[in-house]
């Protein structure tokens, strides 16, 4: 089905007719501005400007034209199993609506527009595929229909439509998706969305849209899941033209904003930055997945005939071609489900056969590690109770994986243990040899499994206050000494994979409860095991009933800490690190910034080793050279002040032309404030002195002065 090869990323151009309402509407002699250069089929001129692009139409081409050269390719990537994001963008007025289709208006073949033309379309390749008695699970269809409208998004198809779903800053969910089963659903969504779309009149498009819509048609199979979005952006206005006051004229600043933003996206994008900047506006929160290297974009840019838009429409098609520089891959969006779901029950059977074929599929996938560190399912009393026999491998496996993570030789020496033979029924964590167990029924307490849910969660904390009533474990002597020339348990790796669960479910649900649960990292035998103490299982043991809430930052502090914070926390002072608990939690240049605030300042006689240490760490300090002098106290006042100026206009020079990279390294700069710096720089052009830097819209809260402070440009 996907056989069919298509750029992944496809710019075209539509050329509007002429309006007939309002102003500018057309003069009787008045002549289009788009030329079509003879010979360059894909090519368009307009005041002497010739832009090429992957598809251009004239204004006399036809909406099933349209669709079956622009966007029927992407509805075929979709069945087989890829996003795809079709998105209309140009100036107010210009057919953008109209292209694709987002009203339940003109329904007729010649006017339908591109969403009902797509839904109909899916729907009768999944009627077919439905069809054939070898296809075990049926594909099923979804849409839903959303509005971004003065920087909110709302969901047209709610039954509280005016409930706000998400706003800036926040995390977006998704709108309610309705299934498609006929030509009597996709009607009525549309008259949903039709109905509870803002549309105003204005002086350039009697029904202007004043929101950014996006329809998503969900392509569901079994665990394949892939979607389509096609938006309408609101056209780009300006006041003086629309003639909007007051809420029209608010509206338009807002909309202005979100085609700001999509704007900075796909420039960001093309222009190869890691950082893109999609938390800018809450269009491009939404549209974040979709907008990124993984899925298909195709970009109608809508222009104008009228020789008054002359400046828009250039501005149009210029950022039309810059959005052809932007590079995607878009991959299978459930190929990975599809490996995961392989393992899963994979591990059910333990078979090791499969498990090493899928490893050599998925060599680096964390997945892959976790059913050496967990028991599977399956275990039963007496595997959990047999001791592991190769024990040199699991100490080896925990030395190792205290350092995972850390150093791609550490993943690669864990990952060759991964290779060495363990007893999969038994997992590397047992309980201690030959001990009585009672009533205490092991098998009941399920560790996390490799993919856990809340629910399992759940009922783990239920097993655990259960046990904790039970009676206890009792060792003879014997198995107490037994116990004691134990080597240390695999603890580590229980934590660290407990904890990992927790941060990938916290992360997919921004906090949820669990169990409280201690980890023991040494041997049971170092504690007194007659002592009444909760049941070691699995190197986990419950400290209390009670349950914590753990969020993601909670998780990441805990247990995925990140390298560089990790290493930090290793070179500096045990009172700084008493002092810095909270750092982690905190943004890269804050944490920075309170370290340097932390050291002893420049004008005490311990000089700031910090501002010097950093800046010779980077190739940035070394341009700047000197400051340790200056810092040190050791130059007279005059030529201090020397120093301090040249030191300041080098430092200058540096922001006026520094890479990322070299911005980053200075002190009080994170990869944000970084990144937003360059961004003012190619618009403002170079900084001219150090107020103008002040100035910026860039600094929150004090984070001017503790830059200014950290590198010695106070003014
Ligand atoms: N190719 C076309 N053929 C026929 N009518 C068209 C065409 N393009 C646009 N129109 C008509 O022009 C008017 C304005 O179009 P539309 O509302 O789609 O513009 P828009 O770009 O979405 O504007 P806005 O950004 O303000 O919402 C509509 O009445 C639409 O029917």
């Amino acid at each position: 089905m996907d056989s069919q090869k298509i750029n992944s990323v496809l710019i075209a151009v539509r050329e509007a007719p002429f309006r007939t309402t309002l102003i500018s509407s057309k003069r009787p002699d008045e002549k289009s501005i788009i030329h079509y250069p003879e010979n360059c089929p894909n090519a368009l001129s307009v005041d002497g400007n010739v832009f090429s692009f992957d598809y251009v139409f004239n204004s006399t081409v036809t909406q099933s034209e349209l669709y079956d050269t622009l966007v029927h390719p992407l509805v075929l990537k979709v069945l087989s199993g890829y996003d795809c994001t079709a998105l209309a963008y140009g100036q107010t007025g210009t057919g953008k609506s109209y292209s694709m289709g987002m009203s339940a208006e003109k329904l007729t073949d010649e006017h339908m527009g591109v969403v009902p033309r797509c839904l109909q379309n899916i729907l009768d390749h999944t009627c077919l595929a439905n069809q054939k008695e070898n296809n075990p699970l049926p594909k099923l269809v979804y849409a839903s229909y959303i509005e971004i409208y003065n920087e909110r998004a709302y969901d047209l198809l709610a039954l509280d439509t005016e409930k706000p779903l998400a706003s800036r800053g926040q995390r977006f969910t998704g709108g309610t998706c309705k299934p498609v089963r006929n030509q009597q659903d996709l009607l009525h969504i549309l008259m949903l969305g039709t109905k509870n779309r803002h549309v105003r009149p204005t002086n350039m498009n009697k029904n202007s849209s004043r929101s950014h819509a996006i329809v998503t048609i969900h392509v569901r199979q079994g665990q394949s899941h892939a979607r389509l979005n096609i938006v309408d952006l609101a056209g780009s206005e300006s006041v003086r033209r629309t003639g909007n006051e007051g809420v029209a004229r608010a509206e338009g600043v807002y909309i202005n904003m979100g085609l700001l933003g999509i704007n900075k996206v796909l420039l960001s994008m093309s222009a190869g930055h890691t950082l893109i900047p999609y938390r800018d506006s809450i269009l491009t929160t939404v549209l974040q997945d979709s907008l990124s290297a993984g899925a298909y974009l195709t970009l109608l840019t809508c222009v104008s005939p009228h020789a008054s838009d002359l400046s828009e429409t250039i501005s149009t098609l210029r950022f039309a071609k810059s959005a052809k520089q932007v590079k995607l891959s878009p991959q299978l969006s459930h190929r990975l489900q599809q490996l995961q779901e392989q393992l899963r029950s994979a591990k059910k059977k333990s078979t090791n056969a499969t498990r090493q074929s899928l490893r050599r599929v998925l060599p680096s996938s964390k997945a892959i590690k976790r059913p050496l560190t967990v028991p599977s399912h399956a275990s039963t009393r007496n595997s959990f109770c047999t001791p592991v026999k190769n024990t040199e491998a699991n100490t080896n496996f925990q030395r190792h994986h205290s350092v995972m993570g850390l150093t791609p030789k550490a993943k690669e020496c864990a990952r060759a243990l991964l290779e060495l033979p363990v007893d999969l029924n038994t997992g590397p964590i047992e309980l201690l040899p030959g001990v009585e167990q009672s009533n205490c029924s092991l098998e009941e307490v399920k560790t996390p499994t490799a993919f856990p849910t809340i629910s399992d969660y759940i009922e783990l904390k239920m097993k655990y206050d259960a046990l904790q009533q039970q009676p206890q474990l009792h060792l003879n002597e014997q198995q107490e000494k037994q116990a004691a020339e134990r080597p240390p348990s695999l603890s580590l790796l229980s934590y660290s994979d407990f904890n990992s669960e927790l941060c990938s479910i916290a992360e997919e649900n921004d906090e949820i409860t669990v169990p409280r649960c201690q980890f023991f990292s040494s041997s049971p035998a170092s504690s007194n095991p007659r002592k009444p103490s909760p049941v070691n299982v699995s190197g986990i043991s419950p400290l209390s009933s009670s349950s914590i809430v753990i969020s993601k930052e909670h998780t990441e502090l805990t247990a995925v800490r990140r390298r560089s914070t990790r290493l930090m926390s290793r070179q500096l002072n045990i009172e700084i690190l008493k002092n810095c608990q909270e750092l982690p939690q905190r943004r890269r240049s804050m944490r920075i910034a309170l370290q340097t605030e932390l050291r002893p300042s420049p004008a005490t006689e311990q000089p700031s080793k910090t501002l010097v240490k950093s800046h010779n760490k980077s190739n940035t300090a070394n341009k700047l050279g000197g400051l340790s002098e200056i810092i040190s106290g050791q130059l007279s006042n005059g030529s201090q002040n020397t120093r301090l100026r040249k030191h300041r206009s080098k430092l200058l020079a540096l922001v006026n032309s520094a890479s990322l990279k070299d911005l980053q390294a200075l002190p009080c700069i994170g990869p944000k404030t970084a990144f937003t710096l360059i961004m003012q720089r190619s618009i403002l052009g170079n900084f001219r002195n150090w107020l103008q830097v002040q100035k910026l819209p860039i600094w929150k809260g004090s984070s001017w002065s503790r830059f200014a402070k950290a590198n010695c440009i106070e003014i």
